[in-house]
């Protein structure tokens, strides 16, 4: 288990060293678009499992999304704090 933070810490250090194998590192390769559709994809897996689906199935379902919003972030140069401020 880990923090939003923690995430985003272990995603930056991926886009900086580039391991071989990471998901993470492929998707930054494939570009803001294919990042974006996944955005959406993800998004709709959320309404779909929370409309229809157990809370744990819908709590895993916003836990990719969340991943996927910050595989965006370090696409876009985009910082926690850059977000947290319009929180
Ligand atoms: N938390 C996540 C995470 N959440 C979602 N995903 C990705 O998002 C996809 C969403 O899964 P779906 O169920 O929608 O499956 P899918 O549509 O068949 O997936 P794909 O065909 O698109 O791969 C997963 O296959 C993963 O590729 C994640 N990939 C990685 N992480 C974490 O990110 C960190 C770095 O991962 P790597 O870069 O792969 O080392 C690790 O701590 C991982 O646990």
């Amino acid at each position: 288990m880990k923090t939003f933070e923690q995430l985003y810490a272990e995603l930056s250090e991926k886009a900086l060293t580039r391991p071989e194998g990471s998901g993470t590192v492929a998707a930054l390769d494939a570009g803001v678009h294919s990042i974006g559709k996944k955005i959406v994809e993800e998004a709709a897996e959320v309404w779909m499992a929370a409309e229809h689906e157990s809370d744990e199935a819908a709590a895993e379902e916003m836990s990719q999304l969340l991943y996927h919003l910050q595989v965006m972030m370090i696409a876009k140069g985009i910082a926690l704090d850059d977000v947290y401020k319009y929180l």
